[in-house]
């Protein structure tokens, strides 16, 4: 199916969003060189691709082929772990409605996070984002482990890419350790059907155009493409999957954060591909009671106050999902 007009774009600059190579992290100087590239396109674009991650590509595989299997049970199965308000479980189509957009997004989300128990004292004492993960173990054994063992590798390198931010800002390599050492960590397997008639009468999107709410969204795409971040000049451009990278992008935490050095992008996914679209974003967030104070990175400016991550989070996801709603 040809691409609507209400969603025209086009080919991407890679100037507009680069590609770094960040397997030389863990060295000083390979550091230094690649945060100032990070920052480039942090502080522009506010979108990156890395490559040279080191995170096997069987990982990546497992992950996905666990989404595929999940996505195609019956409702019923899924619907075992639906979507409860701590946002952690299934979401069927139709209950994101993001702000601004003129419709429900098509894309149907399962939700997990930092995988804690019950007995875990933040989870006792009712801390905003902090709940224990909804796994299909009965439906979909397969599921947790495959994975679990992804997404703790994404948070590793998540926590150099911080590590990276933190020395473009001026700050410490390790600013960031204390809020990542159990960070909220949000993951996603997102499905986006192939695009109908009827999405197409109702202009929707798989995701219409939002801001990532988080701090840092790492994403890993399949190959059918469909990704669009808005640039400079307004205009949507294609962010299409390029084999071996991730996309980055920074969240509106992080632009509030950084005094809005760092930008938050918009961005949108429309899948006219005629096929089926997997993602899984891992959005990045520090714990949840971490004070997000934009006097960490210098003069503030008076639209940008104090927050708690969690606090963030959890006010964006009330606003956006049918499962905080009352009807
Ligand atoms: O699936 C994608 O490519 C992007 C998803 C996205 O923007 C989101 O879930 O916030
Ligand atoms: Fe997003």
């Amino acid at each position: 199916m040809a691409q609507p007009d209400y969603a025209a774009s086009r080919t991407v600059d890679f100037d507009e969003i680069p590609v770094v190579d960040v397997s030389e992290l863990d060295t000083a100087v390979g550091r230094a060189r690649i945060s100032a590239d990070i920052m480039a396109a942090a502080q522009t674009s506010g979108f990156f691709y890395i490559s040279g991650h080191g995170i096997h590509q069987g990982l990546i595989d497992r992950a996905f082929a666990a989404s595929r299997d999940f996505f195609a049970l019956p409702a019923d199965d899924k619907a075992t772990v639906q979507v409860n308000t701590d946002q952690r479980g299934w979401m069927g189509q139709g209950m994101t409605h993001l702000e601004g957009a003129k419709t429900h997004d098509a894309k149907e989300v399962f939700f997990w996070g930092w995988d804690v128990d019950a007995d875990n004292k933040d989870v006792k004492a009712g801390v905003p984002m902090v709940a224990v993960n909804q796994w299909p173990d009965a439906v979909a054994p397969d599921l947790k482990p495959q994975l679990m063992a992804y997404y703790l590798s994404v948070v590793d390198m998540g926590r150099k890419i911080m590590g990276a931010l933190a020395t473009g800002l001026g700050r410490e390599a390790t600013f960031f350790d204390k809020a990542y050492a159990a960070p909220l960590a949000r993951g996603q397997l997102v499905y986006y059907p192939a695009m109908t008639e009827d999405d197409r009468m109702a202009q929707r999107f798989g995701a219409a155009a939002h801001s990532d709410f988080g701090a840092l969204t790492i994403l890993k795409q399949d190959d059918v493409g469909g990704l669009q971040v808005q640039n400079l000049a307004g205009e949507w451009i294609d962010a299409p999957p390029l084999p071996g990278t991730f996309v980055c992008n920074i969240g509106d935490l992080l632009e509030r954060w950084s005094n809005g050095r760092l930008v938050s992008t918009k961005h949108r996914v429309l899948n006219s591909s005629g096929r089926s679209r997997y993602s899984v974003p891992i959005f990045f967030d520090p714990a949840s009671q971490t004070p997000i104070d934009p006097a960490d990175f210098g003069a503030v400016d008076p639209n940008y106050t104090v927050v708690t991550a969690g606090e963030h989070i959890a006010g964006r996801n009330g606003r956006n999902f049918k499962q905080y709603q009352k009807d």
